[in-house]
């Protein structure tokens, strides 16, 4: 059971081949017995997933048959969930039972999804690599000592680990993305402003943007579907029309245009990724898309200008977490300056509170033209830079990551390497298109990830192309030993 897709799940409850009952009682199992090796729970519901589990098969046997009902999820752990913790895998969120539901959990609740816990992520969605965590690692799948990738790393280590059949995530920089380029994984960033931000807990507000991690791009589609639209509790959420994802995936590759930036492909770029994103492209081309050569010119950039308005956002962000209002609070304090300052200096860790003294320097008199204004015209020139090639093509390729998952504690001390491995993602952010990565290769046992980018709105271009190559291709049915 644990081996199916989210769709063939669906299709199983369907046919009542088995109860979504018995499917979560295996799932729990499997998380006791195998989640110690991958840490990537935080928190498990148990008795809450086998209710609803009963509450949904109750609805199939009453006739009910919606592609989600009984289907179970797991959430990242930045996503309100009402009366469960919600702690951004930080010390200072240990404590934090949400009193709401954000609005993705709110849908997919509606759908008849069943919830297994919340998952382990790098503190406040800061990080790519799982290790800034409260509450320890997350560790990969396919090679325990290495790390799956962040920050959304519980999500593709539990969904990799066959523990959850998928998971949402949030991307600000390429959290869903990198992660699953890491685990074997489909992970899907919409367009920013395409699902309400409403309940997810707020890091670069200009960026966040929250997607799913999934085995492939139809199971991305149908938890889209259930979750994109306007939401009138998120202003910046979008009014457009949301496509039928489903449907889109179906349609042939003839005629589609994909440009490759030049600049993707250059000696920052492990060879062998290099390899496996050419091998993609000639399986493309056998589908009937053409290739041609686009250029962003501002890429050399863009890491730089997203970590200074992504610290900016993020130190205005966490100002809320006073010590009064939520979460943790230091002892004894002497008064009140000091009930501010222990408790953040106590409860925020080392990445947390680099980005904070990062994000107020760059913002503080005197630095800010230099630094928050000089970053927003490059962002704009990076937002010139798509628009420009989505003259020319109707989609973008090129690797998810410049190099292979690194051995756990190897960029622990050099925050500015782990910093530069964002490269390919970080730019799809800071335009706010959407953009997806799926598995095309392995090498040395570890999982390659290529990555589409669409204009804005287009995620179903995204899918239709990653399913296409799915129905040619094997990567992405691919387990780790162990699981
Ligand atoms: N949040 C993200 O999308 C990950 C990115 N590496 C960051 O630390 O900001």
């Amino acid at each position: 059971m644990h081996q199916l897709t989210l769709a063939n799940i669906s299709k199983a409850l369907a046919a009542k081949q088995f109860s979504a009952h018995e499917l979560t009682t295996h799932l729990l199992a499997r998380i006791k017995q195998l989640d110690p090796q991958v840490n990537s729970f935080i928190t498990v519901t148990e008795d809450a997933a086998l209710q609803q589990a009963q509450a949904a098969d109750q609805l199939r046997s009453e006739g009910q048959s919606s592609a989600l009902l009984g289907v179970p999820l797991a959430h990242k752990d930045l996503f309100c969930t009402q009366g469960v913790r919600t702690s951004c895998a930080s010390k200072m969120l240990d404590n934090f039972i949400a009193p709401y539901n954000a609005t993705v959990i709110e849908k997919l609740n509606q759908a008849g999804c069943v919830s297994l816990g919340k998952l382990n992520m790098d503190e406040f969605a800061m990080g790519s690599s799982g290790e800034t965590s409260f509450y320890g690692a997350s560790k990969n799948p396919w090679d325990l000592e290495r790390v799956p990738g962040g920050s959304s790393s519980g999500s593709a280590a539990a969904v990799a680990a066959r523990l959850v059949p998928a998971a949402t995530g949030s991307d600000s920089g390429g959290s869903i993305r990198q992660p699953a380029a890491f685990t074997g994984l489909t992970g899907i960033k919409p367009t920013y402003g395409r699902i309400s931000r409403w309940g997810m807990t707020a890091y670069a507000s200009s960026f966040d943007q929250a997607g799913f991690l999934a085995h492939n791009a139809e199971d991305c589609a149908l938890l889209l579907q259930a979750t994109a639209g306007f939401d009138e509790r998120d202003s910046t959420s979008a009014q457009q029309p949301v496509d039928d994802y489903p449907a889109a995936l179906t349609q042939p590759l003839q005629g589609i245009r994909i440009g490759l930036p030049k600049e993707y492909f250059d000696d920052r770029l492990d060879a062998r990724i290099g390899d496996a994103v050419h091998t993609a492209i000639e399986q493309l081309k056998q589908l009937g898309a053409t290739f041609v050569e686009v250029s962003l010119p501002s890429l050399p950039h863009a890491v730089a200008t997203y970590y200074v308005i992504a610290s900016a956002e993020a130190s205005t962000n966490l100002a809320r977490f006073d010590g009064v209002r939520f979460g943790y609070r230091c002892e004894a304090p002497k008064d009140l300056e000091d009930l501010y300052l222990r408790s953040r200096n106590e409860a925020f860790g080392e990445e947390v509170k680099r980005r904070i003294m990062m994000g107020t320097y760059a913002l503080s008199t005197g630095y800010y033209d230099a630094y928050y204004l000089k970053a927003q015209k490059i962002r704009r020139l990076i937002k010139n830079d798509f628009t420009n090639a989505f003259e020319q093509v109707d989609l973008i390729l090129g690797p998810t990551t410049p190099n292979l998952p690194w051995q756990l504690g190897a960029k622990a001390n050099d925050p500015v390497a782990a910093y530069l491995e964002d490269i390919y993602t970080v730019p799809a952010n800071l335009a706010g298109i959407p953009g997806l990565s799926m598995p095309a290769g392995v090498i040395d046992g570890l999982p390659v990830g290529v990555q589409l980018q669409a204009p804005y709105f287009q995620e179903a271009r995204l899918l239709q192309v990653a399913h296409q190559f799915q129905q040619h291709t094997d990567w992405h049915t691919r387990t780790p030993a162990g699981f």
